[in-house]
C-alpha cells in the first residue's frame, strides 16, 4: 500500500512558515497584500478565490477580491487591472481562470505587471522560469510539486519523471523545474495525441498526471512502487453528497494506492499545496518593494 502524501499538512507548515515572514515584514512597516481579480460566478472558481482570499487573512496578509460581472468588457477588466498595477498596496495579482468566452485570457495575463504576476503567467516570467532566473515567479502548482517532493524526501535525481497533459500552468514549468540541475530528472511530456499513453506512464518513476480526467489513470498504467501526483481537479455530480458533487483527481486512487510507492490524494494532495506557494510568491514580491524602499531609505539618508 503506497504512502499517502498529506498535502494539507505540508501546505499547513509552509503557511506556517509564511505567516512569519509576514509578521516580520509587518514588523518592518509592509502589509504584503494579494488581489484577486474574478470575473463572472463559476462556481469552482468562486471557491478557489475564496480559499485564497481565506488563506491570506489567515497569514496575516492583505487580501483584496474584485468581482467583474459575466458580462465585463476587455476595458473594464484592462482598468482593473491597471488599477491593481498602480496600487503600491497590493503586491501581488491574480486574474483567475478561465475567464468568460467574450474575453482572451492572453491579453489580461500580459496586462499584469510582471512584478506583481504572483502567478507567474505573464510571457516575462515564463520566459525565466525557463531560463532559470531566480526573480521570475514560477506557477504555484508546479513549485508546490516540487516542494512536496522535496518536503516527502522523494529523490527527483536521475529518476524518470512521466507528465500527462501540456498546459502552461502546470506541465511546461513542472518539467523545467524537473530536468533543471539540481533536481537532474528525465522528463517525458505526454499530452492527448500521444500515442499508447499507457507505454510512457509505466515507465514512470514519478508520474504527474494533469488533464482533468477522472479515472485516466488505472493501477495498470502504474509501475510498482512509483511516486503518483494528481493534479485533476474535477466536480462530479454525486446526488447522495450534501453538496451535490465530489472532487475527484485524473487518478483512480483506490486500485492505484495498492501499486504505487507514494500518492497524492484529491483532495489534500496538490490543491492545498497550490494556495500555500500562491501566497509564498506573494511575499516575496513584497519581500522585493520593501527591500528595494529600504535600500532608497538608507542611501537618502547618507
Ligand atoms: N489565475 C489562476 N490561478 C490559479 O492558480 C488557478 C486558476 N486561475 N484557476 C483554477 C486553478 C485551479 N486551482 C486550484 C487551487 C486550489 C485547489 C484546492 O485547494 N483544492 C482542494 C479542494 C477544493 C475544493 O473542495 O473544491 C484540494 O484539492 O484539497 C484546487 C485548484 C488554482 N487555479
Amino acid at each position: 500500500m503506497a504512502r499517502i502524501i498529506d498535502g494539507t499538512a505540508i501546505a499547513r507548515e509552509i503557511r506556517a512558515e509564511v505567516a512569519a515572514q509576514v509578521a516580520q515584514l509587518r514588523a518592518e512597516g509592509t502589509v504584503p497584500g494579494l488581489a484577486v481579480v474574478l470575473v463572472g460566478g463559476d462556481p469552482a472558481s468562486e471557491v478557489y478565490v475564496r480559499s485564497k482570499t481565506r488563506a491570506c487573512q489567515e497569514a496575516g496578509m492583505h487580501s483584496r477580491l474584485l468581482q467583474l460581472p459575466e458580462t465585463a468588457t476587455r476595458e473594464e477588466l484592462f482598468g482593473t487591472i491597471d488599477g491593481l498595477n498602480a496600487d503600491p498596496d497590493i503586491h501581488g495579482v491574480l486574474v483567475q481562470l478561465p475567464l468568460p468566452p467574450q474575453l482572451n485570457a492572453k491579453e489580461f495575463l500580459e496586462r499584469v505587471s510582471p512584478a506583481k504576476d504572483v502567478d507567474g503567467f505573464h510571457p516575462n516570467n515564463v520566459g525565466r522560469a525557463f531560463v532559470g532566473d531566480p526573480q521570475g515567479f514560477v506557477p504555484a502548482t508546479p513549485a508546490g510539486i516540487m516542494e512536496l517532493l522535496r518536503r516527502e524526501r522523494i529523490d527527483t535525481h536521475a529518476q524518470h519523471a512521466v507528465i500527462v497533459g501540456r498546459s502552461l500552468i502546470v506541465s511546461k514549468p513542472l518539467a523545467s523545474l524537473l530536468m533543471a540541475p539540481g533536481a537532474n530528472s528525465t522528463v517525458t511530456l505526454t499530452h492527448r495525441h500521444t500515442v499508447d499513453l499507457a507505454q510512457y506512464t509505466r515507465m514512470a518513476d514519478i508520474l504527474v498526471v494533469a488533464v482533468g480526467k477522472p479515472g485516466l489513470i488505472t493501477a495498470e498504467m502504474v509501475k510498482p512502487g512509483a511516486t503518483v501526483i494528481d493534479v485533476g481537479v474535477t466536480r462530479v455530480d454525486d446526488p447522495s453528497n450534501p453538496r451535490g458533487y465530489v472532487i475527484r483527481g485524473d487518478v483512480d486512487f483506490e486500485a492505484v494506492a495498492e501499486k504505487a510507492g507514494a500518492i497524492t490524494p484529491v483532495p489534500g494532495g496538490v490543491g492545498p499545496m497550490t494556495i500555500a506557494m500562491l501566497l509564498r510568491n506573494t511575499i516575496t514580491a513584497a519581500q522585493r518593494v520593501h527591500d528595494r524602499a529600504s535600500r532608497k531609505a538608507k542611501a537618502g539618508a547618507r
